[in-house]
């Protein structure tokens, strides 16, 4: 079923430079009517850049535009974290939608939903050996509490219902179908294996399905 209508309330142009010294331009947008109320917001990357919304978004032959839907992680994305492998698959994402032209989705789901201080209780947790999808149900949470309604008004919002979605995560294109995007392909990102983050992505293959190709240990 499709979403509340949202609106575009800002579009302004970003220019980003990593630390590794890639460099692109974004025009982030922001929005009215998410049904959340959260500050999640849109980047617009790619050659059609300079041009404000309404101009034509570069699409794949298939008529798709390249979409990545990035959930927040402060400690990933931010600080680096290697717990998990947020801030490397942030990084790839803007790299290959701002090459393909297409949208970055940042939305403000910290912890797969349950906020900032439960992930850190549930990284408490995982230290004293449960997975990250028990250690969330130990603290009273869905195993992934995300909704995806407000990816979907934002990119009707941009005028894109047709996407190539950039995961590994089998929820997000269902959901997004269900909310009636047509979801053409899902692209998998790069595996970001680490030894640390190593028992975390194994839990997102065997627990979620996610389709991460691990080495087998
Ligand atoms: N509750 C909880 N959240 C976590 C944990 N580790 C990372 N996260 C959050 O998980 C979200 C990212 O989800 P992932 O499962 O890594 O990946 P995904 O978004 O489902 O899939 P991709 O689209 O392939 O990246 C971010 O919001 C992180 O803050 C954890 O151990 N516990
Ligand atoms: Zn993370």
């Amino acid at each position: 079923m499709r979403p509340p209508t949202a609106t575009i309330r800002t579009q302004v142009e970003i220019p980003l430079r990593f630390a590794d010294g890639y460099a692109t331009t974004a025009r982030a947008f922001t929005f009215d009517g998410l049904v959340d109320g959260g500050e999640h917001v849109a980047l617009r990357l790619g050659a059609h850049l300079g041009n404000p919304l309404g101009s034509q978004l570069r699409t794949r032959t298939d008529g798709a535009t390249l979409v990545r839907v990035h959930s927040e992680c402060l400690t990933g994305d931010v600080f680096g974290s290697d717990r998990c492998d947020c801030g490397p698959q942030l990084r790839e994402s803007v790299e290959r939608v701002a090459a393909s032209g297409g949208v970055l989705l940042y939305l403000r789901q910290e912890g797969r939903g349950i906020g900032l201080y439960a992930k850190l209780d549930a990284y408490a947790l995982q230290d004293d050996g449960l997975d990250t999808y028990d250690a969330n149900l130990a603290l009273g949470f869905g195993a992934d509490d995300r909704d995806y309604t407000v990816a979907a008004q934002m990119l009707l919002a941009l005028g894109i219902d047709r996407v190539a979605l950039l995961t590994n995560n089998p929820d997000k294109a269902e959901q997004l179908a269900a909310l009636g995007i047509d979801v053409r392909a899902r692209v998998p990102t790069g595996v970001h294996l680490t030894e640390t983050n190593a028992t975390y992505l194994a839990a997102k293959v065997r627990r979620q399905q996610h389709t991460l190709e691990l080495p087998a240990i």
